[in-house]
């Protein structure tokens, strides 16, 4: 569904993103994990077009898409929840669905999937006319998601959804994300830290420095410390696999 070939992307002289390769099948869980700065957040940017690449090719459904607009990758069917969620703070959780559900032209589906994401998420159903900034980040998050959904993508890319939240939150996000997938969503997921990722994943990759150190399927990487030297960086880790 995704495939990134030899993508390098940076700020001025600042190459943060190295001839990355990386790809993302139908159906796949595919988490890209990796230490502050290794480049993870300039990788979701450059795929969902608020950055262009420098090198390389970006193909989504068979398609070129790098150096497109994020509204057109929108329409294609590729959403981005960003790391700090992008929510409407001082508008409601109605509005905030409702906005999301803008760009959809076949209203009684978006109606229909605005009763599955608060199916989804019972909170945001509970806090459905309060203001967005008033919810928990854990509601925040979920939020964040749902509004993503609404959009009707084929592949939603979520930059650090565990950030700054409770172990048990985490667990909730985490639990609807599994549920996401079960239903067909593929999923591109950010995360700094790799303590609850094994579980969800299908397969792997860290991220150092701009480099792919490692790329596994997570049943193998479960065992050994593969995982660990690479996202360290100590040990030689095992060779990233193009
Ligand atoms: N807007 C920017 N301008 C200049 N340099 C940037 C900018 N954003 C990121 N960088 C730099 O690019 C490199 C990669 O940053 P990026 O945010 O992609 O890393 P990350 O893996 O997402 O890190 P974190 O887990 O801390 O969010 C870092 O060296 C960072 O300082």
């Amino acid at each position: 569904m995704l495939e990134i070939r030899g993508v390098s992307a940076g700020y001025g002289r600042l190459e943060a993103l190295k001839s990355v390769d990386l790809t993302v099948a139908k159906g796949e869980v595919v988490f890209v994990v990796g230490p502050n700065g290794a480049g993870k957040s300039t990788l979701l940017k450059t795929v969902s077009g608020l950055m262009a690449p420098s090198a390389g090719t970006i193909a989504f459904n068979g398609e070129t898409i790098a150096g497109e607009p994020p509204e057109r990758l929108c329409c294609r069917g590729l959403a981005l929840v960003p790391e700090g969620r992008s929510i409407f703070r001082t508008l409601t959780v109605e509005e905030n669905l409702s906005v999301a559900a803008m760009i959809r032209s076949d209203r009684d589906a978006a109606a229909a999937d605005r009763e599955r994401v608060l199916d989804l998420f019972p909170i945001l159903r509970s806090r459905y006319h309060g203001v967005a900034g008033h919810l928990s980040g854990g509601e925040q998050q979920q939020l964040a998601i749902a509004r993503a959904i609404l959009q009707r993508p084929l592949m939603m890319m979520i930059d650090e959804p565990s950030l700054g939240l409770a172990p048990l939150v985490i667990d909730q996000v985490y639990e609807s994300l599994r549920q996401l997938n079960a239903d067909g969503l593929t999923l591109l997921v950010v995360e700094q830290s790799t303590a609850r990722i094994l579980d969800l994943a299908s397969r792997i990759y860290v991220l150092r420095n701009g480099h792919v150190a490692l790329e596994g399927a997570a049943c193998d990487l479960a065992d050994g410390h593969a995982l660990e030297e690479a996202y360290f960086g100590y040990g030689a880790g095992r060779a990233a696999q193009a």
